[in-house]
């Protein structure tokens, strides 16, 4: 039962600790964490991984005053509980309660709401250059970034702006080997090479101990010779890449040994110009499941009680998008060699282990380097290869000016499988997929789908590696069904009308589909009969079929689980005023203009009517008002 945990209200709190203290309190916030997991899923290996980290930041720096990011923000659990949010933790990533990311909105202690990783470094950077000129230049600025991250771009882009900063900067590389799975490129073999440093260290004592010894001539000297290289060797490897950039390095050291990370806290708060701490930690520190299979306790399901063993993954009746869209990319990639697949570090959350160890050659982890990815794709798909980029909707933002100019500009035969396409519910506003509809039907040449259901995914990936154009599919993060009805064969930029009725109409752009069909089916019973379309792509725009359902129908709805401003509500308006097709009785449901906040999926959609009833329930309320109108003429 946590003791000390409860009395701390600030950072202030642990000022007053000693290191037993300070030990004590580590057990106490692993035990929170380790509770929260046995209640809902969060993210854990991580937090667990960071508690000493935490703890010594806390205790060495003031960040009333001085400046701290880290870097994604999954792994904030820590700094949540010892920054006053203690007592509201149990309300970690539900509804109205604590997000699951750094929030500003819950603490001042919070400076940025993050959950893309790589971008620590640039803000913290900003911060310590507006605090210099603001005439605070005393305060440090300190970005917390794991090994995962670190290799994003972003990153480097920073780093090589590092030596020109006015004002303190400390970034401290938190090193565990893994990034959500172990992490990827010669970035994690250069960390490799540099934790091994505390051996190169030991070893350049020994080269110095030599060139003391050292005969002028025989065998000696060769050995001398010898292990002058490796001396020299330990010496590039001891952080040379960040000290050509002009960023001092210091480490690695233990993680998570509390008295030496302040030690070296303090060393390197004295410490003139961009200095970078490489720590090495242990993902899953602490309870011995998640240090042991990190990738899955990155995020386990709810069920996993402290010292459960791990259950077996819950068999559900139907399976996730996420695991239709793992296995049609299989099947293409099984029937067609020139088919590759690629992911930024999101293998696990894809579902694509079983491909990676299947197609080894042909599937590509780039790491969290999402620009990289698409561009990497393009280049393949330019020597004839058929790409597919697997990707979070949210991540794909990253790579904009890439599906831009590598992909769409040369009409590249690129695949883009678009998952989280919509609301994924506990990560909140930084992991919605809310944009992709809008930002990839701007492309000439580059044709934009959703299919209405699991059976449509598949015959859509199938039909995008055959298409010789850059294609996009999107889906939600959520268990997929399969409709019932005599399935129109897919044809490029062609809607389905799965019911024809006169009272009016609702046309669904992706995975809604399945609700509307509930819905129009509650409406029969009430006597409505309403039409209902399966529109398939929204971008060709099938205005073929859809103007002429505009002009019959007197209410029109359309459904999409995306941001409603440049959604495929907007492409069905703007075809409409193009055609002079009156649309003042079209009724858009989607996500309105604000961020949408964490919470229960289900919960969401039902707020913003986009499940069965809420759709059923706007074409009531629009048939009553027609009906009014027809009445009153
Ligand atoms: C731009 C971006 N791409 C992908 C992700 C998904 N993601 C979240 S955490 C993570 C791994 C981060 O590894 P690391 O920085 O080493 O942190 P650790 O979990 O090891 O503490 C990834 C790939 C993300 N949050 N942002
Ligand atoms: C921090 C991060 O970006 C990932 O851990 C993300 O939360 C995974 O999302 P899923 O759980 O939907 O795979
Ligand atoms: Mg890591």
């Amino acid at each position: 039962m946590a003791e000390l945990l409860p009395s701390i209200k600030s950072p202030e709190d642990l000022q007053n600790l000693n290191t037993a203290q300070l030990n004590q309190l580590a057990g106490e916030i692993r035990e929170v964490l380790c509770n929260l997991v046995a209640t809902r899923t969060a993210h854990f290996a991580s937090n667990l991984g960071v508690v000493e980290l935490c703890i010594a930041l806390h205790r060495t720096f003031d960040f009333k005053q001085d400046r701290l990011i880290w870097d994604t923000g999954h792994q904030v659990y820590p700094h949540k509980l010892v920054t006053g949010r203690y007592d509201q933790f149990n309300t970690m990533r539900t509804k109205g309660g604590l997000m699951g990311y750094p929030n500003p909105n819950e603490s001042d202690y919070d400076l940025f709401m993050t959950g893309h990783a790589g971008a620590s470094v640039s803000t913290v950077m900003g911060l310590a250059s507006g605090d210099y000129l603001a005439g605070h230049g005393d305060r440090h600025a300190v970005a917390v970034i794991g090994d995962g991250a670190f290799p994003c771009g972003m990153v480097f882009e920073a780093l090589n702006n590092a030596k020109t900063l006015k004002g303190n900067l400390l970034i401290i590389l938190n090193d565990n080997k893994m990034s959500i799975c172990p992490r990827v490129g010669g970035v994690a073999d250069y960390f490799d090479r540099l934790r091994m440093n505390s051996f190169y260290t030991g070893f350049k004592h020994e080269i110095v101990k030599a060139l003391n010894m050292v005969p002028v001539f025989g065998d000696p000297t060769e050995r001398f010779l010898a292990q002058l290289k490796e001396g020299v060797k330990a010496g590039l490897h001891g952080g040379m890449l960040f000290e050509e950039l002009g960023v001092n390095y210091i480490g690695p050291i233990d993680g998570h040994n509390i008295p030496l990370l302040r030690k070296y806290m303090e060393m390197v708060k004295t410490q003139k110009g961009p200095t970078l701490l490489h720590v090495v930690t242990e993902k899953g520190h602490g309870y011995d499941p998640a240090a042991e299979d990190p990738v899955y306790y990155h995020t386990p399901p709810a069920i996993c009680k402290p010292g459960e063993a791990k259950p077996e993954e819950k068999r559900e009746g139907s399976k996730a998008y996420t695991n239709y869209a793992r296995d049609a990319i299989a099947d293409v990639m099984r029937r067609n060699d020139k088919v590759t697949v690629l992911t930024a570090a999101m293998c696990q959350g894809t579902k694509m282990e079983p491909l990676r160890d299947e197609f080894g050659d042909r599937f590509f982890d780039t790491g969290i380097c999402e620009s990289h990815t698409v561009a990497f794709a393009a280049g393949q798909a330019k020597a004839g290869l058929r790409p597919i980029v697997n990707i979070y909707s949210t991540f794909l933002q990253r790579s904009f000016d890439q599906v831009f100019q590598e992909v769409a500009l040369q009409d590249l035969p690129v695949v883009f499988t678009m998952d989280r396409a919509g609301i994924t519910a506990a990560d909140g506003p930084t992991h919605h997929g809310m944009y992709d509809v809008g930002y990839m039907r701007m492309f000439p040449n580059m044709i934009v789908m959703a299919p209405g259901d699991a059976d449509e995914l598949t015959e859509m990936l199938q039909f995008a590696v055959d298409a010789d154009h850059p294609t996009a599919i999107r889906y939600p993060k959520t268990n997929a069904e399969n409709i019932k009805r005599d399935r129109t064969p897919l044809e490029l930029g062609k809607a389905e009308v799965l019911k024809r009725g006169q009272d009016g109409a609702v046309i669904c752009y992706g995975a809604q589909l399945a609700d509307a069909k509930k819905a129009v089916e509650m409406l029969a019973k009430d006597g409505l009969d309403v039409t209902l379309v399966n529109a398939r792509f929204v971008k060709p725009f099938d205005a073929e079929t859809i103007l002429p359902i505009l002009r019959e129908s007197p209410f029109v709805i359309t459904v999409e689980e995306g941001a409603l401003l440049t959604g495929f509500g907007s492409a069905l308006l703007e075809q409409a005023a193009d055609a002079g097709v009156d649309a003042s009785h079209v009724k858009r449901l989607g996500i309105p203009d604000v961020f949408v906040q964490h919470g229960d999926r289900a919960e969401i959609l039902a707020e913003l009517q986009l499940d069965s009833l809420g759709i059923a329930t706007v074409c009531r309320q629009l048939a009553g008002a027609e009906r009014k109108v027809s009445s009153s003429h």
